[in-house]
């Protein structure tokens, strides 16, 4: 018999739109359609995430069960999962992202009525959303920073990314594409992890043993941790979670009907991880000679993945650590932790640290601001697959990230350079910089509410910018890439793209 055809379209299945009113399409990813959407029983506004990709769903809803309890991961209220059909996620919608938040910074363009102003006098920034910039922001005492973003909103941001980033690693959960798109933020500030597609969980027991042995761990979560409206309806919510098939990889094959689809998902999964790589990185890992075996006593759960090696092709190249551009296909949380350093520069400079047009570009750009990746720096590095492949000339003076982020204060400095250490065993974990000095002293963070999100018409005008933003079109390993850049209109029965 022939199987069941796919649906064509979200908007013709039944199961999903008896519950959900479907508005319109407010994103879409390199593996899916996003979509806001009002729930029926309570007119709700949710993000219905439509998944072309099987593996992408499967690894998105594993990490989301598993953190559903952290206040700055997106919640998942349930799912709709059913065999030739895409997965559809029911999110929470979160009109703004962290990329949304650096640009209205950049440009003066924070919604006054959405900003401190819930909290404090609202006219203080009646100035900043006509366009002003540096020095509109002094009645506030703080101090300011360059293009908009002042120091205790910085640090607001990044104890939130902090906390988001520490209950994945504490889960064992690497994220892998970690960047301010990625970085979701509601309209009253709360900052949340989302798009987990490219996320793995790793069985790791030098964090569980890190955990037993930190009495100060949920000391210093609990002193950080932002107040989130709503979190503990969002935790009763998150254990609605739906009663859909597991997505455990050793549960599939358990009936017979998915026998099929079992093989073609384990094909599919070898295929992504561990037997591949990308663009530099041609080569796969030689485990036998893994050279993060030893600091990195990671596992890969789920025992058919043959090699336990992970792809290095992971991760927007922007954000993606030095290791994976030179094809290490086995490593752990640390490439998230880079992935921050990168994020936390930008936030300090309004920039993007390292904006890479290809992956040599990439470790170019790396290395001429922080000197080259060596043995003195990295014992190990001379092992990863491709590191004699690819070489770079003697850097005898980096440019350095003092000059790479000019004005800022050397506790900012030092907390970046904590993160953006070329040998992956240095770099601080994120339960570490939530005690950096920077973040525990004057000036203090703000609270959560009075962060400045972006203007409201923003995101409500279904164009919102994060859609096809600048983390869509540069450094992404799309194969969109090689049809040059492309333009997105949404028409009568859909949308098209043109490329130019
Ligand atoms: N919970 C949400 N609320 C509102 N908008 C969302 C939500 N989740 C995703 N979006 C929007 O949809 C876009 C695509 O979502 P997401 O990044 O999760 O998809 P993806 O296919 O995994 O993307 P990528 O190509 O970056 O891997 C986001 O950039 C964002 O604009």
């Amino acid at each position: 018999m022939d199987p069941k055809p796919k649906s064509w379209s979200i908007h013709t299945r039944t199961e999903i739109t008896s519950k959900y009113k479907i508005l319109h399409r407010v994103g879409s990813g390199a593996y899916s359609d996003v979509y806001k959407a009002l729930r029926l029983s309570d007119s709700l506004p949710v993000a219905l995430k439509e998944i072309h990709d099987y593996q992408s769903a499967s690894r998105e809803i594993e990490a989301l069960k598993a953190l559903q309890n952290s206040p700055n991961i997106v919640v998942l209220f349930e799912y709709f999962w059913a065999e030739d059909e895409d997965t559809v996620l029911v999110l929470e919608f979160l009109p703004f992202d962290l990329a949304d938040v650096i640009r209205a910074a950049t440009k003066g363009l924070f919604d006054h009525q959405g900003d401190v102003s819930r909290g404090a006098d609202r006219g203080e920034f009646d100035d900043v959303s006509k366009g002003g910039k540096k020095g509109d922001f002094d009645d506030l005492g703080g101090d300011v920073s360059e293009g908009g973003l002042r120091i205790e909103e910085i640090k607001m941001w990044m104890i939130q990314i902090l906390c988001g980033v520490d209950a994945c690693h504490r889960n064992s959960i690497v994220h892998r594409d970690l960047k301010p798109g990625n970085l979701l933020v509601s309209a009253d500030g709360v900052l949340k992890l989302a798009d987990f597609g490219q996320a793995r969980t790793l069985l790791a027991p030098g964090l569980a043993a890190i955990e037993a042995d930190s009495p100060s761990m949920d000391q210093a979560i609990s002193n950080h941790q932002p107040d989130v409206p709503g979190s503990e309806k969002e935790g009763k919510e998150a254990q609605r979670i739906s009663e859909s098939p597991p997505h455990s990889r050793g549960e599939y094959g358990t009936r017979p009907d998915d026998r099929m689809l079992r093989e073609d998902f384990l094909d599919e999964y070898d295929n992504y991880d561990g037997n591949t790589s990308c663009l530099a990185t041609c080569t796969t890992s030689d485990l036998e000679e893994d050279p993060l075996k030893m600091s990195f006593p990671y596992e890969i759960e789920g025992q058919n993945d043959r090699n336990g090696a992970l792809t290095s092709c992971v991760g927007t190249r922007w954000f993606r650590a030095p290791e994976l551009l030179y094809g290490s296909t086995n490593y752990g949380p640390e490439v998230d932790l880079w992935s921050l350093g990168c994020i936390f520069a930008e936030l300090l400079s309004l920039e993007s640290l390292f904006p890479g047009t290809s992956d040599i570009d990439q470790l170019s750009r790396i290395f001429s601001i922080l000197g080259n990746l060596t043995e003195e720096v990295w014992p190990d590095c001379c092992k990863l697959p491709d590191f004699k492949l690819i070489s770079f000339g003697k850097i005898d003076n980096p440019i350095g990230l003092e000059a790479s982020l000019p004005g800022r204060s050397l506790d900012e400095i030092n907390l970046v350079k904590k993160l953006l250490s070329l040998n992956p065993t240095s770099r601080a974990t994120a339960m570490e910089l939530l005690h950096d000095k920077y973040l525990n002293e004057e000036p203090f963070p703000v609270q959560v509410p009075e962060l400045r999100v972006p203007s409201k018409h923003t995101a409500e005008d279904g164009d919102s910018s994060g859609e096809w933003g600048d983390y869509r079109d540069i450094g992404s390993d799309s194969d969109m890439d090689d049809f040059g850049p492309m333009s997105v209109t949404d028409t009568e029965n859909g949308f098209s793209i043109r490329f130019s």
